[in-house]
């Protein structure tokens, strides 16, 4: 299936000679593995190498900000998908937890110089997640549109 959703990749883009950091949340885990797949699918599709995609765990999408950060300096890749899944219960935890790292995600970039992809999917209902993991039917699997993305950000932007 075509990579939709984030727009089609500008262009070819050749993913051998860099390296992909995946930082997974461990809530939702059903939703989390297949958006992972879909993710890793795609950046072999760019000929990422298997040995330059490295992948941690963390609890919960709270602490994928600060476990970005170790990525970069740990594993020196290129780009980081920090991928999670916020799903809204009945207080107001999922919103204060989604403004935090949307907000710290995207200001990492510029401390870190490096493209950090927003692989957060922040739902109202389950059906929303399944169907962005591509587990219900309806949509494609937004972590291939993360995958490609990341390709595009190094290939194009690498200083
Ligand atoms: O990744 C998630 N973490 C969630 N909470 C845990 C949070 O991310 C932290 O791991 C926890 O607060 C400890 O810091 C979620 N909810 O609470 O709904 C959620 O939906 N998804």
């Amino acid at each position: 299936m075509a990579v939709k959703g984030l727009g089609e990749i500008d262009g070819t883009y050749d993913g051998s000679q860099i390296r992909v950091g995946i930082v997974h949340a461990r809530w939702n885990r059903e939703i989390i593995d297949a958006l992972v797949y879909g993710a890793i699918k795609q950046l072999k599709k760019y000929n990422v190498k298997e040995e330059n995609i490295i992948i941690e765990s963390v609890p919960g999408a709270y602490e994928l900000p600060f476990a970005t950060k170790c990525m970069f300096n740990k594993h020196n890749v290129d780009v980081v998908i920090p991928i999670g899944c916020l799903i809204k219960g009945s207080t107001m935890h999922f919103e204060y937890i989604c403004d935090a790292v949307s907000s710290q995600l995207m200001k990492l970039q510029f401390e870190i110089n490096k493209p950090v992809i927003f692989g957060v999917l922040t739902c109202l209902t389950e059906e929303q997640a399944l169907q962005r993991a591509a587990i219900s039917p309806g949509m494609h699997n937004h972590g291939e549109d993360w995958g490609a993305c990341a390709v595009e950000m190094v290939c194009k932007w690498k200083g």
